[in-house]
């Protein structure tokens, strides 16, 4: 099998920590070792100037490669274009989108950057995957170093509707840099409906079939690949960790009250203090349940150097504190706020122990949480999921109770249902659930993204006229 190139923004370098690692990672990981390949990208570290070269670390058959960004680089790139413009575009918020000169051209020259040095550790015969939004522009950067490899791009976060986009004043330029991938990966129907849009109404390409475009001279495929979770990962770590530290204090703490809990990074797209609304607004609207149930939100910091996290940090402390203060008693807490990071299969535990499972984003590609929540739960007596239906999530687990993260009355009574649910509907719920977090797990979503990017011939096919897939390939540099 031919080599794999990864290139993503974070890259996880093995290291004494990997045991800790996410579940992307370890996919990617295991993908890169049977394979052999590179993984290409940022170090995750600041320094005074972008560094000459990338640090090298060898594992097996793999080849990490990562880069120090310059502070300046750092800025324009990842907190400035990628977080400030991008990341608020993509899930809607045009009000805190930020348009600046500097940021975009601070984001092309790194894109550039990153294809020069990357360019060497590229072989004939490599298939190329990149990731996400900070590296849009990467893939027509490498075409015009000359790599006409099969390079497919995997969009990470929602892909907006076509009158959103537009108010970004570079979109013609990023949707004519992603036609310079072979295969482009949309999280949901929706992001794919919207591209498709794009590609229509804008570009005046030629949609040829429900995979498949022309734009720009190139032929490029663009479909969806629900990202999932571990198979069996959350759902070992919960059984074990009911058993253990955290999970068992956690219950000691609870006296017999339910709990609800909510597990995002502190960003603005997650919805949370619309949920502490709708928290308030349950409290109100259904008395009995004071003193009853509290509600955890674990909201490990983010992006801490973008103002707009900034600004919910602090709504969200007002809010939370509001909430205790008007509600709380000298023996019941309403609501426990903690924006301190937890290991994934501490959380498995805590998922396992809460009645109900709050997932209202207000816009998200996937949200693994709510997969996490449902993987966690025994399977005698599951508990409920109350999921936006702005999540990517939403799609797959239809039977969670569906929200508007904006409508508190609706969400306060999803709590209250949540909470007074018969087993019975809490496992047929359940059991719809579980089976296609089963299905459609992180490694299907791997192979499932390979193995039409493998379909694209390389370049040594090419060149050998030996190609034996009907899979398009590029047909000019765009
Ligand atoms: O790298 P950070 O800036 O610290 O942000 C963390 C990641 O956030 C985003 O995650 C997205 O990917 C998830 C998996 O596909 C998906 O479930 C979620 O809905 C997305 O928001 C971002 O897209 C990643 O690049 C970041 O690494
Ligand atoms: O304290 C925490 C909070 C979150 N997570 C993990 O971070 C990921 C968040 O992914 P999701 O798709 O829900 O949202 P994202 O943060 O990528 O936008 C999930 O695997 C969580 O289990 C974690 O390990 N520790």
């Amino acid at each position: 099998m031919s080599r794999l190139v990864v290139v993503s923004n974070r890259v996880a370098v093995p290291d004494a920590q990997s045991a800790t690692a996410g579940g992307l990672a370890v996919a990617l990981r295991d993908a890169l070792q049977s394979c052999g390949g590179v993984w290409f990208g940022w170090s995750g570290k600041t320094a005074a100037q972008t560094a000459e070269k990338p640090a090298i670390t060898e594992v097996g058959p793999v080849t990490y490669a990562t880069l120090d960004l310059g502070r300046k680089d750092y800025n324009e790139y990842y907190n400035g274009f990628a977080n400030r413009t991008l990341w608020p575009l993509f899930h809607y918020r045009l009000d805190l989108a930020e348009f600046s000169h500097e940021n975009y051209t601070g984001y092309l020259r790194v894109n550039t950057l990153f294809a020069d040095k990357l360019r060497p550790l590229i072989e004939d015969d490599d298939h190329i995957w990149v990731h996400d939004y900070h590296m849009i522009p990467l893939g027509r950067e490498l075409r015009a170093l000359g790599v006409e490899h099969p390079m497919g791009f995997y969009l990470h976060t929602p892909f907006p509707a076509l009158e959103v986009l537009l108010a970004l004043p570079s979109h013609a330029l990023l949707v004519k840099s992603l036609c310079a991938y072979d295969v482009i990966g949309f999280q949901t129907e929706n992001d794919l409906r919207a591209f498709r849009d794009y590609i229509h109404y804008e570009t005046k390409g030629e949609l040829i079939d429900e995979q498949t475009f022309h734009a720009y001279g190139r032929v490029v495929r663009a479909e969806v690949f629900p990202i999932g979770i571990e198979r069996g990962q959350m759902e070992e770590a919960s059984a074990r960790a009911v058993e253990l530290g955290a999970a068992r204090r956690l219950e000691r703490t609870l006296h017999n009250r339910s709990l609800m809990i909510g597990v995002d990074r502190l960003d603005y797209s997650k919805g949370i203090p619309e949920r502490f609304r709708s928290f308030e607004r349950f409290l109100e609207t259904y008395p009995d349940h004071r003193g009853q149930v509290s509600m955890m939100q674990i909201a490990p910091l983010s992006r801490s150097e973008v103002p707009e996290y900034k600004a919910i940090r602090d709504e969200l402390e007002g809010l939370a504190g509001y909430i205790n203060g008007r509600y709380g008693d000298f023996d019941w807490m309403p609501l426990h706020y903690l924006t301190k990071n937890f290991q994934r299969e501490t959380l498995a535990g805590f998922f396992r122990l809460s009645r109900v499972g709050v997932v209202t984003p207000l816009r998200d590609g996937m949200n693994l949480v709510a997969k996490e929540y449902v993987a966690s739960q025994d399977p005698s007596y599951p508990g409920v999921l109350v999921l936006s239906r702005f999540a990517g999530a939403a799609r797959e687990l239809d039977a969670a109770l569906l929200v508007n993260p904006y409508d508190h009355d609706g969400v306060a009574a999803a709590l209250h249902q949540g909470l007074v649910m018969s087993l019975e509907e809490r496992r047929e719920r359940w059991e719809s659930m579980i089976a296609k977090v089963r299905d459609n797990s992180l490694e299907h979503w791997r192979e499932a993204f390979l193995s039409v990017l493998r379909a694209v011939p390389t370049l040594a096919e090419r060149r050998a006229g030996t190609a034996t897939t009907a899979a398009p390939a590029a047909s000019d540099a765009g």
